[in-house]
């Protein structure tokens, strides 16, 4: 095998889509800024109990592990860095007020999350710690959105679900709490077979509600028909109450209603919701309510933010265009030296072309040159 092929699912980013990646990564940090949020920066690595802190079984399944020489214990390749943000939250600020932090940085999947998803998203994403009501999800959602629009996406689904739903289900019923891992499973791939098989000896009303969630699927009115259908408790109808603000509140996003799509991973306690764009059959965007990710770090805090995967996203955008630049010749001349300086200030592309190398700015697109004309060091137009 030849010693420069790559992994599976693993992909150098080369200029163009490098460039058009970076620019999003920037001008979405720039956004969150604008509303308040504080980048942070956690470890690429960690050992691993930390990065499972709080975070579903699941999580163990998609996270590369090594050995630490220093210490000998498991260290983890964070897979997600939700769990670690909410680590610094917990255990770094202390604060008890409102805090929003954001971050952008690669994580690592052991196994692919799509088809031809990669293995090392480049995910970006905001969280709000310390506000539990709805308003705070209300926010995160409205950012979430805003960051696909910024993004060029015109035509955005947002899907909406509450794992607050099946939490009340299965509540109720001692035999259906002992399988919820089960439940969750099965109505994920809504497989209603495995369903009615696992829900033979629940209750009749538990098994009844299990097994008409995976058809409490469309539009808003979805809402609607789930009050008629599901039973009434007071978990259930808190839930769908947030759901419909939340989904009063999508903008131009169409909104869809999905009960039994709880994926992801398993810490989300919430609201929880998905985004999808055309193009892409993975969602580009995730987020939800998760309360108790804090409280395993030791400090409850209510919690809430969203996630998306830069290289999935930039996908998806045109090819950017090539950029303006000016050439110039090499040359140690002071002159020469100071009138490229003040270009370059000045913000433009300034290409100092190396000896025996004068055409060969690929990326860019040199329609202008310093030259040396009447004694000076000028700018003049290619044609
Ligand atoms: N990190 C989660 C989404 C999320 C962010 N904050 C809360 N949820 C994911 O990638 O699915």
């Amino acid at each position: 095998m030849p010693n420069w092929l790559l992994p599976e699912n693993i992909a150098d980013v080369l200029p163009s889509e490098a460039r058009k990646i970076e620019e999003l990564r920037r001008l979405l940090l720039d956004n969150f800024r604008l509303y308040g949020y504080e980048l942070v920066m956690p470890p690429m690595l960690e050992y691993l109990e930390s990065l499972l802190t709080g975070a579903g079984q699941d999580m163990s399944l998609r996270i590369f592990k090594l050995v630490d020489q220093l210490s000998g214990r498991t260290m983890g390749i964070r897979a997600d860095m939700t769990t670690q943000v909410a680590r610094i939250d917990a255990h770094l600020l202390n604060r008890t007020s409102v805090t929003r932090l954001c971050y952008a940085g690669s994580v690592l999947h052991t196994r692919p999350s799509g088809l031809h998803a990669t293995r090392e998203p480049l995910q970006i994403g905001a969280e709000i710690y310390g506000h539990k009501g709805l308003e705070a999800d209300a926010e995160i959602q409205e950012l979430a959105l805003a960051s696909l629009s910024l993004a060029g996406m015109t035509e955005v689904r947002l899907d909406l679900c509450h794992v607050g739903v099946l939490r009340a289900i299965v509540e109720n019923d001692a035999k259906a709490q002992k399988r919820e891992n089960e439940l969750f499973t099965l109505l994920e791939s809504k497989d209603v077979p495995g369903l009615r098989v696992l829900t033979q000896d629940f209750d009749v009303s538990t098994r009844e509600a299990l097994l008409v969630l995976p058809s409490l699927y469309g539009d808003a009115s979805t809402i609607a028909r789930a009050r008629e259908v599901l039973p009434n408790l007071p978990g259930i109808a808190n839930a769908l109450d947030e759901l419909e603000l939340l989904s009063s509140q999508a903008g131009k996003a169409s909104v869809t209603i999905d009960l039994a799509d709880l994926r992801g991973y398993h810490y989300h306690s919430g609201v929880m919701f998905a985004a999808y764009v055309p193009g892409l059959p993975n969602a580009v965007a995730r987020g939800g309510r998760y309360d108790h990710v804090g409280e395993a770090f030791g400090r409850a805090r209510p919690a809430t933010g969203f996630s998306m995967d830069l290289r999935e996203l930039a996908r998806l955008l045109p090819i950017a265009e090539r950029k303006r630049a000016i050439r110039a010749p090499w040359g140690t001349e002071p002159a020469l030296r100071q009138k490229i300086a003040e270009l370059r200030k000045a913000g433009e592309v300034v290409i100092q072309a190396l000896p025996g190398h004068e055409n060969d700015q690929d990326e860019f697109d040199c329609d202008r040159a310093v030259v040396f004309e009447n004694g000076n060091w000028t700018l003049t137009k290619l044609g």
